[in-house]
Protein backbone atom coordinates (compact mmCIF):
# COMPACT_ATOMS: atom_id res chain seq x y z
CA UNK A 1 0.00 0.00 0.00
CA UNK A 2 1.18 3.13 -0.95
CA UNK A 3 0.09 6.65 1.59
CA UNK A 4 0.58 10.20 1.25
CA UNK A 5 0.10 11.76 4.70
CA UNK A 6 -0.32 15.66 4.37
CA UNK A 7 1.59 16.07 1.44
CA UNK A 8 2.81 19.81 0.57
CA UNK A 9 4.90 20.66 -2.04
CA UNK A 10 6.51 24.36 -3.15
CA UNK A 11 8.06 25.95 -5.62
CA UNK A 12 10.07 28.98 -5.86
CA UNK A 13 7.47 29.34 -2.73
CA UNK A 14 4.56 28.96 -4.75
CA UNK A 15 2.49 25.90 -2.92
CA UNK A 16 1.25 23.63 -5.38
CA UNK A 17 -0.42 21.35 -3.06
CA UNK A 18 -1.12 21.51 0.32
CA UNK A 19 -2.19 18.83 2.93
CA UNK A 20 -2.86 16.25 0.02
CA UNK A 21 -4.15 13.07 0.99
CA UNK A 22 -4.43 9.38 -0.37
CA UNK A 23 -4.03 5.71 -0.32
CA UNK A 24 -3.19 3.65 -2.97
CA UNK A 25 -4.12 -0.37 -2.75
CA UNK A 26 -3.29 -3.38 -3.94
CA UNK A 27 -5.48 -3.49 -7.23
CA UNK A 28 -6.10 -0.15 -7.38
CA UNK A 29 -5.52 2.22 -10.26
CA UNK A 30 -4.90 5.84 -9.49
CA UNK A 31 -5.37 8.40 -12.62
CA UNK A 32 -4.05 11.42 -11.17
CA UNK A 33 -5.80 14.67 -13.36
CA UNK A 34 -5.55 18.24 -13.21
CA UNK A 35 -5.09 21.26 -16.04
CA UNK A 36 -1.14 21.70 -17.18
CA UNK A 37 1.08 23.51 -14.31
CA UNK A 38 -1.38 22.13 -11.40
CA UNK A 39 1.51 19.90 -9.89
CA UNK A 40 1.65 16.56 -11.52
CA UNK A 41 4.81 16.07 -12.52
CA UNK A 42 6.21 17.57 -9.04
CA UNK A 43 3.45 15.10 -7.22
CA UNK A 44 5.20 12.19 -9.21
CA UNK A 45 8.70 13.64 -8.43
CA UNK A 46 7.81 13.18 -4.64
CA UNK A 47 6.47 9.66 -4.80
CA UNK A 48 9.30 8.39 -6.14
CA UNK A 49 12.13 10.48 -3.98
CA UNK A 50 13.28 12.71 -6.72
CA UNK A 51 12.47 15.48 -4.99
CA UNK A 52 11.50 15.73 -1.04
CA UNK A 53 7.73 17.50 -0.06
CA UNK A 54 7.89 20.78 1.88
CA UNK A 55 6.06 18.96 4.61
CA UNK A 56 4.25 15.81 4.94
CA UNK A 57 5.11 11.71 4.26
CA UNK A 58 5.27 9.47 2.06
CA UNK A 59 4.76 5.46 2.92
CA UNK A 60 5.12 2.34 1.13
CA UNK A 61 3.88 -0.56 3.16
CA UNK A 62 4.43 1.53 5.66
CA UNK A 63 7.77 2.67 5.77
CA UNK A 64 8.39 6.01 5.01
CA UNK A 65 9.93 6.08 1.71
CA UNK A 66 12.76 8.51 2.48
CA UNK A 67 13.95 5.87 5.36
CA UNK A 68 13.47 2.88 3.52
CA UNK A 69 14.57 4.02 0.02
CA UNK A 70 15.82 0.88 -1.21
CA UNK A 71 13.01 -1.16 -0.24
CA UNK A 72 11.02 0.77 -1.66
CA UNK A 73 12.63 1.36 -5.27
CA UNK A 74 13.18 -2.54 -5.76
CA UNK A 75 9.14 -2.55 -5.46
CA UNK A 76 8.28 -0.06 -7.78
CA UNK A 77 8.33 1.09 -11.49
CA UNK A 78 8.99 4.34 -12.39
CA UNK A 79 8.42 5.38 -16.08
CA UNK A 80 8.72 9.47 -16.10
CA UNK A 81 8.37 12.24 -19.17
CA UNK A 82 12.12 11.21 -20.62
CA UNK A 83 11.88 7.59 -21.93
CA UNK A 84 15.41 6.21 -20.60
CA UNK A 85 15.78 3.75 -23.36
CA UNK A 86 19.62 4.08 -24.83
CA UNK A 87 19.40 5.62 -28.44
CA UNK A 88 22.31 4.04 -29.76
CA UNK A 89 20.97 0.56 -28.66
CA UNK A 90 18.36 -1.29 -31.36
CA UNK A 91 14.57 -1.71 -30.12
CA UNK A 92 15.89 -5.42 -29.56
CA UNK A 93 18.90 -4.44 -27.58
CA UNK A 94 17.23 -2.39 -25.30
CA UNK A 95 14.45 -5.13 -24.39
CA UNK A 96 17.64 -7.08 -23.71
CA UNK A 97 19.01 -4.43 -21.03
CA UNK A 98 15.75 -4.40 -19.18
CA UNK A 99 15.55 -7.94 -19.37
CA UNK A 100 18.72 -8.33 -18.01
CA UNK A 101 17.93 -5.49 -15.07
CA UNK A 102 14.75 -6.21 -14.17
CA UNK A 103 14.05 -10.35 -14.21
CA UNK A 104 17.24 -12.01 -15.64
CA UNK A 105 15.92 -15.07 -14.13
CA UNK A 106 12.66 -15.41 -15.68
CA UNK A 107 12.51 -16.55 -19.17
CA UNK A 108 10.96 -14.52 -21.95
CA UNK A 109 10.68 -14.67 -25.40
CA UNK A 110 11.50 -10.46 -26.29
CA UNK A 111 9.91 -11.03 -29.31
CA UNK A 112 6.21 -11.32 -28.11
CA UNK A 113 7.05 -8.33 -26.01
CA UNK A 114 8.05 -6.83 -29.12
CA UNK A 115 5.06 -8.11 -30.71
CA UNK A 116 2.65 -6.56 -27.83
CA UNK A 117 4.59 -3.29 -28.32
CA UNK A 118 4.04 -3.09 -32.23
CA UNK A 119 7.52 -3.43 -32.93
CA UNK A 120 8.24 -6.33 -34.47
CA UNK A 121 10.16 -5.15 -37.80
CA UNK A 122 11.86 -2.54 -36.33
CA UNK A 123 13.85 -4.47 -33.67
CA UNK A 124 16.88 -3.79 -35.65
CA UNK A 125 17.04 -0.55 -36.22
CA UNK A 126 19.07 2.09 -33.24
CA UNK A 127 16.12 3.55 -31.14
CA UNK A 128 17.34 7.28 -32.01
CA UNK A 129 15.99 6.73 -35.51
CA UNK A 130 12.58 5.14 -34.13
CA UNK A 131 9.65 7.66 -34.52
CA UNK A 132 8.44 9.47 -31.24
CA UNK A 133 5.40 7.02 -30.61
CA UNK A 134 7.99 3.76 -31.41
CA UNK A 135 10.50 5.03 -28.86
CA UNK A 136 7.93 5.67 -26.21
CA UNK A 137 6.65 1.91 -27.29
CA UNK A 138 10.30 1.48 -26.11
CA UNK A 139 10.45 2.72 -23.12
CA UNK A 140 6.97 1.29 -21.50
CA UNK A 141 8.29 -2.31 -22.69
CA UNK A 142 9.61 -2.01 -19.36
CA UNK A 143 6.29 -2.47 -17.84
CA UNK A 144 6.43 -6.07 -19.35
CA UNK A 145 9.34 -7.10 -17.32
CA UNK A 146 8.75 -5.74 -14.06
CA UNK A 147 7.31 -8.35 -11.96
CA UNK A 148 7.35 -4.62 -9.02
CA UNK A 149 3.70 -4.31 -7.10
CA UNK A 150 3.68 -0.66 -7.75
CA UNK A 151 3.82 1.56 -11.29
CA UNK A 152 4.29 4.95 -10.87
CA UNK A 153 3.99 6.11 -14.96
CA UNK A 154 4.25 9.84 -15.68
CA UNK A 155 2.06 10.72 -19.24
CA UNK A 156 2.62 6.96 -20.38
CA UNK A 157 0.57 7.78 -23.29
CA UNK A 158 2.52 10.49 -25.09
CA UNK A 159 2.92 9.77 -28.75
CA UNK A 160 1.26 6.43 -28.30
CA UNK A 161 -1.68 5.72 -30.78
CA UNK A 162 -5.24 4.56 -30.14
CA UNK A 163 -4.17 1.04 -30.93
CA UNK A 164 -1.21 1.52 -28.08
CA UNK A 165 -3.40 3.08 -25.63
CA UNK A 166 -5.73 0.01 -25.64
CA UNK A 167 -2.74 -2.05 -25.26
CA UNK A 168 -1.53 -0.38 -22.17
CA UNK A 169 -4.86 -0.14 -20.58
CA UNK A 170 -5.29 -3.96 -20.87
CA UNK A 171 -1.99 -4.24 -19.10
CA UNK A 172 -2.68 -2.06 -16.03
CA UNK A 173 -5.69 -3.74 -15.71
CA UNK A 174 -4.24 -7.10 -15.79
CA UNK A 175 -1.32 -5.94 -13.43
CA UNK A 176 -4.08 -4.64 -11.23
CA UNK A 177 -5.94 -7.89 -11.37
CA UNK A 178 -3.10 -9.59 -10.14
CA UNK A 179 -3.11 -7.42 -7.02
CA UNK A 180 -0.52 -4.62 -8.41
CA UNK A 181 -0.75 -0.72 -7.89
CA UNK A 182 -0.86 2.01 -10.45
CA UNK A 183 -0.58 5.58 -10.24
CA UNK A 184 -0.58 7.57 -13.66
CA UNK A 185 -1.42 10.74 -15.06
CA UNK A 186 -2.47 11.46 -18.39
CA UNK A 187 -4.52 14.35 -20.62
CA UNK A 188 -6.74 11.22 -21.99
CA UNK A 189 -9.71 9.60 -21.00
CA UNK A 190 -9.26 6.29 -19.64
CA UNK A 191 -11.51 2.95 -20.39
CA UNK A 192 -10.71 1.32 -17.32
CA UNK A 193 -12.89 -1.26 -15.22
CA UNK A 194 -15.02 0.99 -12.51
CA UNK A 195 -13.80 -1.10 -9.74
CA UNK A 196 -10.55 -0.57 -10.45
CA UNK A 197 -10.47 2.91 -11.15
CA UNK A 198 -10.66 5.89 -8.97
CA UNK A 199 -9.36 9.50 -9.83
CA UNK A 200 -7.52 12.45 -7.82
CA UNK A 201 -8.16 15.44 -9.21
CA UNK A 202 -5.06 18.28 -7.94
CA UNK A 203 -6.60 21.38 -7.17
CA UNK A 204 -4.87 25.08 -6.75
CA UNK A 205 -4.68 26.10 -2.68
CA UNK A 206 -7.53 28.23 -1.52
CA UNK A 207 -6.56 31.82 -1.90
CA UNK A 208 -4.43 32.89 1.09
CA UNK A 209 -2.41 29.62 1.29
CA UNK A 210 -0.96 29.66 -2.53
CA UNK A 211 2.40 31.32 -1.43
CA UNK A 212 4.60 29.85 1.68
N1 LIG B 1 12.27 22.43 -10.33
C1 LIG B 1 11.38 23.41 -10.39
N2 LIG B 1 11.70 24.66 -10.03
C2 LIG B 1 10.78 25.64 -10.07
N3 LIG B 1 9.52 25.49 -10.49
C3 LIG B 1 9.16 24.27 -10.87
C4 LIG B 1 10.05 23.16 -10.85
N4 LIG B 1 9.39 22.07 -11.28
C5 LIG B 1 8.15 22.48 -11.58
N5 LIG B 1 8.00 23.79 -11.32
C6 LIG B 1 6.78 24.57 -11.50
O1 LIG B 1 5.74 23.88 -10.83
C7 LIG B 1 4.53 23.97 -11.55
C8 LIG B 1 3.97 22.59 -11.74
O2 LIG B 1 4.75 21.86 -12.69
P1 LIG B 1 4.45 20.35 -13.03
O3 LIG B 1 5.44 19.94 -14.06
O4 LIG B 1 4.40 19.58 -11.77
O5 LIG B 1 2.98 20.45 -13.64
P2 LIG B 1 2.07 19.37 -14.35
O6 LIG B 1 0.76 19.36 -13.64
O7 LIG B 1 2.79 18.07 -14.42
O8 LIG B 1 1.88 19.99 -15.79
P3 LIG B 1 1.68 19.35 -17.26
O9 LIG B 1 0.25 18.86 -17.34
O10 LIG B 1 1.92 20.52 -18.14
O11 LIG B 1 2.72 18.25 -17.44
C9 LIG B 1 4.83 24.71 -12.85
O12 LIG B 1 4.40 26.03 -12.74
C10 LIG B 1 6.35 24.64 -12.96
O13 LIG B 1 6.87 25.80 -13.55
Amino acid sequence: MLECKNLTCVREERVLFNNLNFVLSPGEILHVEGPNGIGKTSLFRLLVGLSSPYSGDIYWQQQNIMSEREYYYQNMLYLGHKSGVKPELTALENLQFFHQLYNPSVELDLLDILTLVGLVGYENIPTAQLSAGQQRRVALARMWFSDCPLWILDEPFTAIDKHGVKVIENLLIKHAQNGGMVILTTHQDLSLPIELYKKLVLQKPAVGEQYV
